[in-house]
């Protein structure tokens, strides 16, 4: 048995990252809603209980509190934020709505000498005090302590930023160590799941890969399940995953919509039913996808047609098995944040991602998604412990609407096929440079992909007047692909790229390089 870490979630945006965190220190933990009963908590077997952040008040009535037996077990509990302020208001202590809010970047003193944080600190003050640099996101702030607890770190504008009661090893902070611009962030959670919780490391991916296969058995039972496979990370590795738990129960359907890149088809087809011994139907449904697009120039529109024929062609093969009940899909984390803030916020839709998440009703099937607590390199390190080849794991991203959101304006064969071939030459080329550390351009960059103009301009090849279609390359770094920077690839390279695309793709005889950020613009270009 592992020791483990309770997480309860009090809805911040980054809790997961706390549980993430805390794997990345070899420790295995479980997130859980804040509202779980005393008994729960006693029966548990936590070895440390860290409370989240999240975005309520406890200085209104009414909002969540931590089940008191927290309090009462004698194990550590950790605080964050919001998760700080109810283990103040809960043990007697004092909490107020604050009048200057604090978002970013702060420097917190480090007091106390305590067993969490000695000899934790970013840099020293000429005066000797340890400074960590932190990042905070509240309003609220705790104005007493609680009886038993002293003053673990301070800002000007938060002089409680941290407090600790040693005795029953209670430590609490107003900053967010999950994060990773809290530098020192991963030094106090991993020092407060090993020493102060005294858990062993010895939790790893191999672990995480039994556990993850017998939940999936003990979910899935005899069933049948089926599986949109795209030759991108996420469904791949969850198809790896759902394979190795229940082998021919799982079918998986790859669908080419006559959209895919240059030879997908081909890879993924050798490599999960040549290789990996997975059931894969290929379905070719480049007339469906094309014949509903014909015509059609509205990027909104493209995208809700690819969607739904999709949905179509997944209703259509499971309809052919025998006893699927169950639609596995690789949603991941960023998957599962973004669309909760949807639903919160009433943001606009920027795009509507083809996700196969908004299924019709009619389908009937139950949702597994095995990897929806995890990060992309996670997935990413998932993978590879799996068996997938690396250069398939560490693939860049490509979305599910494929070249249809890469064609701007009316999706037809003839560009695609240009399309194709130019974007190919384009990776071929960022593959094969390589720097001292021998990393190639592809590595460097998180996504980079050509894009096809339907705009014709004129050129001259061997004296002879062309007038012909241009092609965009582009290519970012990005961390979340929420936000993005242009790459600033090498002249010399992008010149050659461009050489070849004139010179091998008749139908091309002009090459631009996209240089907007995301935001204002957005990584694909519909
Ligand atoms: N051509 C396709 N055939 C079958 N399913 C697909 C196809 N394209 C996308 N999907 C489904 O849509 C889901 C979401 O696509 P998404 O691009 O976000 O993930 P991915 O392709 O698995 O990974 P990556 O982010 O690396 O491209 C996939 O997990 C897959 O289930
Ligand atoms: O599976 C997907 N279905 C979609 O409909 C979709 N639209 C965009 N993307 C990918 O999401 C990331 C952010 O893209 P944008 O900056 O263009 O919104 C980039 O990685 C895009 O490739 C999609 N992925
Ligand atoms: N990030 C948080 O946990 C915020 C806590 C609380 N809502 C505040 O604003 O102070
Ligand atoms: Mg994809």
């Amino acid at each position: 048995m592992h020791s483990k870490i309770l997480i309860l979630d009090f809805g911040s945006q980054v809790t997961q990252l706390i549980a993430r965190r805390v794997r990345e220190a070899g420790v295995f933990s479980e997130v859980y809603p804040y509202d779980v009963s005393d008994e729960f908590i006693r029966n548990y077997g936590a070895a440390g209980i860290i409370l989240s952040g999240g975005p309520n008040s406890v200085t209104e009535g009414d909002t969540p509190r931590a089940p008191q037996a927290v309090f009462e077990i004698g194990v550590p509990v950790f605080g964050i934020c919001y998760g700080m302020q109810t283990m103040a208001e809960q043990l007697g202590g004092k909490v107020e709505m604050g009048h200057v809010r604090e978002f970013g970047y702060a420097e917190v003193r480090a007091r106390g000498h305590t067993a969490l944080l000695k000899d934790i600190s970013d840099f020293t003050t000429p005066e000797g005090h340890g400074m960590l640099k932190v990042w905070m996101s509240h309003g609220d702030k705790v104005n007493d302590m609680p009886p038993g607890f002293k003053l673990m770190a301070s800002t000007p504008n938060c002089p409680i930023a941290g407090m600790a009661d040693e005795e029953r090893k209670f430590y609490a902070f107003q900053f967010h160590p999950e994060v990773t611009h809290t530098v020192q962030g991963q030094a106090i959670l991993t020092r407060f799941v090993t020493e102060i919780c005294g858990c062993k490391q010895d939790w790893n991916m191999p672990d995480y890969i039994a556990e993850a296969v017998e939940a999936i058995r003990q979910q899935v039972g005899s069933d049948e399940v089926i599986l949109g496979l795209s030759g991108g990370v996420d469904s791949s590795v969850a198809a790896a995953l759902i394979h190795r738990a229940i082998g021919d129960q799982l079918t998986c359907v790859f669908v080419d919509h006559g959209l895919l890149r240059l030879d997908e088809g081909k890879m993924v087809m050798e490599m999960f039913a040549n290789n990996l011994g997975v059931k894969v139907i290929h379905v070719d449904a480049t007339q469906q996808f094309m014949g509903h697009l014909a015509g059609v120039t509205d990027p909104e529109a493209k995208r809700k047609i690819i969607g739904r024929e999709f949905v179509e062609v997944f209703h259509a093969e499971s309809d052919k098995l025998k006893n699927a009940k169950w639609l596995a899909q690789g949603t991941i984390y960023p998957d599962v944040i973004e669309s909760a803030g949807k639903g919160k916020k009433a943001a606009h839709t920027i795009k509507s991602h083809h996700n196969v998440g908004g299924l019709p009703e009619t389908l009937n099937l139950k949702l597994l998604e095995p990897l929806r607590e995890l990060f992309k390199d996670e997935v990413r390190k998932l993978g590879v412990a799996l068996g997938l080849p690396h250069a398939m794991v560490y693939r860049h991203p490509f979305p599910g609407p494929g070249l249809g959101v890469r064609i701007l304006g009316e999706v037809k064969k003839e560009f695609a096929d240009l399309l194709r071939r130019a974007d190919a030459i384009f990776i071929e080329e960022l593959r094969n440079t390589k720097d001292e550390q021998g990393q190639s351009w592809y590595d460097k960059t998180s996504q980079a992909f050509a894009v096809f103009l339907p705009v014709k301009s004129v050129g001259v090849m061997g004296d002879g007047r062309t007038y012909e279609y241009v092609v965009a390359l582009r290519a970012v770094q990005t961390q979340d692909f929420m936000t993005a920077h242009w790459a600033h690839l090498p002249h010399e390279l992008l010149g050659q790229v461009s050489n070849r695309i004139i010179n091998e793709v008749r139908g091309i005889n002009r090459v631009v390089y996209d240089i907007s950020g995301k935001p204002p613009a957005t990584i694909e270009w519909e």
